[in-house]
């Protein structure tokens, strides 16, 4: 089924497709099946396409001579308003104009401006002049003006002289012609479909390992650094690609046959033997879903090897049966036992080795860390925001045995990629905030996919725990973890797709006058998709981006790169230093080493807060943009060694500051001073913002509302050993409470408060 209506007839252009959305690659020349067609929309879809279009403002040209004025005489300012409400008034012009393409809501827009036009003009054009003083004196009908209202409304809304060669653009119903190399080749398409941990990524990995040549596509950099690692030992060599880092198995930079990438760095250009797409059920990601279309449909492969939930068989199959190949589905089990624990865990204090608490939110990561702290447990902690290497460094303190950390406290960053010996996966909360298809935020209850995703990766195979289990931290999301976990997920039914910057570009040429937002917006609109099997993916962080730098004079495909930059716009750090990148591009003007240290206050210090520790987290993304770019346009952004050492060093700086996230914790509430170094101007609202967001989070925190001994463990003024003591004390004798030694210790740190 077709969102709209058409009839077509095929006609064939050239089109280059350049991929959109986080990593830009560079142009692919593809041939595309553009069809013409009519399109029938309701008319709530026309009434809305119509406000995307902004009108352009027509003044009238100053004329020496009113030459009209001087033929037929001048005009009368209030008999010249009764002709055209007349004018306007007629059932007969509103049909013309419908027919024209004008809708209600145009129609209007484009006669206010038609009056004002014609009542402040000095001089009408003549030819205008002449004609409404016929109708003035009844030598002519007020109909007769049609042809003057219909020019001025072109004119202010350019897109009534092209509607079809802008729905043409966006014709996105054939999305296999997009990629004719691939279409040349005879791939053989192989899914391996299995839940977590069953041995799907493995297999596929095997073949990719004796193939003569081999590209792996993962959703994440420690994913593809994983496999780039494993491949180099097997002694196959191997490349790595992400959007801010290339490294080369060999040492003269020579590319091999091997390469694992970020699914949205894909080449399409390049033919490989093999080809793995690892976890394709993000093929329905709402944002960035159309990657994983795009390798899908476009990588140039004798075999495709499909990694992921048995929930995207069906589409896959349907995919390539528009393709015409073949597909062999091999199905997989789990490797390992999962089972379901009989209760929750209630209380920190049941923690056990080897168990993984998920939070879904920072701050409940560093509350759940430090009650574990406070009860004398070491932890290591995992979300998304940290580095690479302080990810790497936390998860290897955790997986070593004899390391005494045995406890993880993560987000559900460790849905995929880590691997980690997690024997109980321990879910703190079920409520998780989601975007929507429209790119708006909500909370909700976590899908049955993400449970299984997040549960199953409790008794990895090949860890020390043959078994894993799961389980929730509050007694009463215990049943809704149960149900979610019985279900299978919920079936793919469509795959995600983008506008490329050259079908961007093209409409760019149709509507000269259109912010570039404005151009996606009304791409989205006008576009044809075929919803039987893809959707159109959402382009809110495009848009965002594109409007924070509209004011900055860029050429379009420039602005269209940045627009793609990979960018957490929640961190308005981050935002600041894109916008100053964007400043300095558009003035020519290298974006050097030494102007990069002074924008973001380098060298930094070791966190001795929370609020410094997001900060540097916020700089570390500025330098992973600084490297994104220096890929893209090289020869401002050309000092990316130097600011790849620099992001070395912050990820050690980072990596001291999570090791000791409970001191950080501590100092954050007792006022110790944010030993962030000073940076300038603007960004010091950023810092501030942060500060209050952390500070309103804590305010919400369970912990300073919680039991006696919590609040004191967390103020410090109890340690977890005098607990213990006190615990022993306590049950070993209650009279002797009052004489105790913590009792006594604990009354004196605690005078100075009752005196306040
Ligand atoms: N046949 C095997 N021999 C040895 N190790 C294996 C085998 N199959 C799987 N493994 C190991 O088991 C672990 C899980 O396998 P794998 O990563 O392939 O699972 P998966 O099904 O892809 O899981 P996920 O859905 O979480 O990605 C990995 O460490 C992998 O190396
Ligand atoms: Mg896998």
């Amino acid at each position: 089924m077709l969102k709209t209506s058409t009839k077509f007839r095929s006609l064939w252009v050239s089109h280059k497709s350049i991929n959109f959305g986080r990593s830009f690659l560079g142009p692919e020349k593809n041939l595309i099946s553009v069809q013409c067609f009519q399109q029938t929309r309701s008319k709530k879809d026309d009434a809305t396409l119509s406000t995307l279009f902004k009108p352009v403002l027509i003044k009238p040209t100053p004329d020496d001579i009113n030459v009209g004025a001087e033929l037929t005489g001048t005009l009368n300012k209030a008999d010249l308003l009764k002709v055209l409400n007349k004018f306007y008034q007629l059932k007969e012009i509103k049909q013309l104009l419908n027919d024209n393409g004008l809708d209600n809501y145009i129609q209007h827009q484009a006669y206010i401006s038609f009056r004002r036009f014609c009542l402040d003009a000095p001089a009408l054009p003549v030819d205008l002049h002449v004609v409404v003083s016929d109708i003035m004196q009844g030598a002519g009908h007020p109909s007769d003006i049609f042809p003057y209202f219909l020019r001025h409304a072109k004119q202010m809304f350019p897109h009534l002289e092209c509607m079809d060669d802008l729905k043409k653009i966006s014709d996105l119903r054939t999305p296999p012609n997009w990629y004719p190399q691939a279409r040349a080749v005879n791939r053989k398409i192989v899914v391996h479909a299995g839940p977590t941990n069953s041995g799907k990524t493995y297999h596929a990995l095997e073949r990719f390992m004796t193939a003569k040549s081999g590209v792996y596509c993962g959703p994440l950099k420690l994913l593809a650094t994983e496999v780039f690692n494993k491949s180099n030992e097997h002694g196959t060599p191997c490349d790595l690609v992400t959007g801010e880092e290339r490294s080369y198995a060999n040492p003269s930079k020579q590319p091999s046959s091997h390469v694992a990438c970020t699914v949205e760095m894909t080449s399409l250009t390049m033919p490989y033997e093999v080809a793995v797409i690892d976890e394709i059920q993000m093929i329905r990601d709402p944002s960035r879903g159309w990657a994983w279309t795009r390798a899908l449909l476009g990588l140039i492969a004798d075999e495709i090897h499909v990694c992921g939930e048995p929930g995207a068989i069906d589409l896959l199959q349907q995919l390539c049966l528009t393709t015409g190949e073949d597909v062999e589905i091999r199905k997989y089990k789990r490797l390992t036992e999962l089972k379901i624990e009989n209760s929750a865990l209630g209380s920190i204090e049941n923690i056990q080795p080897g168990d993984c608490i998920v939070c879904f939110s920072k701050n409940d990561i560093y509350s759940v860390s430090r009650s574990i702290e406070a009860i004398g447990k070491e932890v290591a902690v995992i979300y998304g925001g940290l580095p690479p290497g302080t990810k790497l460094a936390q998860a290897a303190k955790f997986n070593d045995p004899d390391n005494s950390c045995k406890v993880l406290v993560a987000t559900d960053a460790i849905g995929m990629g880590l691997n980690l010996s997690i024997r109980r996966v321990i879910f703190y909360s079920l409520i998780k905030p989601v975007v929507n298809e429209k790119g708006e935020k909500e909370m909700d209850t976590i899908s049955v996919s993400q449970a299984l995703q997040i549960g199953g990766r409790a008794g990895r195979y090949g860890t020390q725990w043959e078994q894993g289990f799961v389980t929730t931290f509050k007694p009463e999301d215990l049943n809704t973890l149960r149900s979610l976990l019985s279900q299978s997920p919920d079936p793919i039914t469509q795959a995600g797709l983008h506008p490329t910057a050259d079908q961007i570009e093209l409409y760019a040429y149709h509507l000269p006058n259109a912010t570039l937002s404005n151009l996606m917006d009304i791409f989205v609109n006008l576009c044809t998709v075929d919803d039987s099997l893809y959707f159109m993916c959402n382009i809110e962080d495009f848009k965002f981006l594109a409007d924070m730098i509209q004011h900055v004079p860029l050429p379009l495909r420039a602005r269209y790169v940045f627009c793609c930059a990979p960018i957490n716009k929640k961190m308005p750090f981050v935002c600041t230093m894109f916008l100053k990148f964007a400043r300095q591009y558009s003035k020519n003007e290298a974006i050097t080493f030494n102007w990069l240290c002074r924008n973001i206050g380098w060298p930094l210090q070791t966190p001795r807060t929370i609020i410094d520790l997001v900060h540097l987290e916020a700089v570390f993304d500025v330098l992973d943009l600084y490297l994104w770019f220096s890929y893209r346009f090289m020869d401002l952004f050309a000092e990316g060694q130097l600011v790849r050492d620099m992001q070395k060093e912050l990820d050690a700086i980072i990596q001291q500051g999570v090791v000791q996230l409970t001191r950080l914790l501590r100092n954050s509430e007792t006022g110790i001073s944010s030993g962030a170094a000073a940076a300038p101007d603007e960004d010091e609202f950023a810092i501030n913002q942060n500060k209050q967001n952390y500070l309103r989070e804590q305010k919400a925190s369970p912990i300073g509302r919680g039991r006696l001994t919590e609040r004191l463990l967390a103020q410090g003024l109890l340690t977890p050993n005098m607990l213990q003591e006190l615990k022993k004390e306590w049950t070993a004798n209650t009279d002797d409470y009052e004489n105790s030694n913590v009792t006594k210790t604990l009354r004196r740190k605690r005078k100075p408060f009752i005196k306040k």
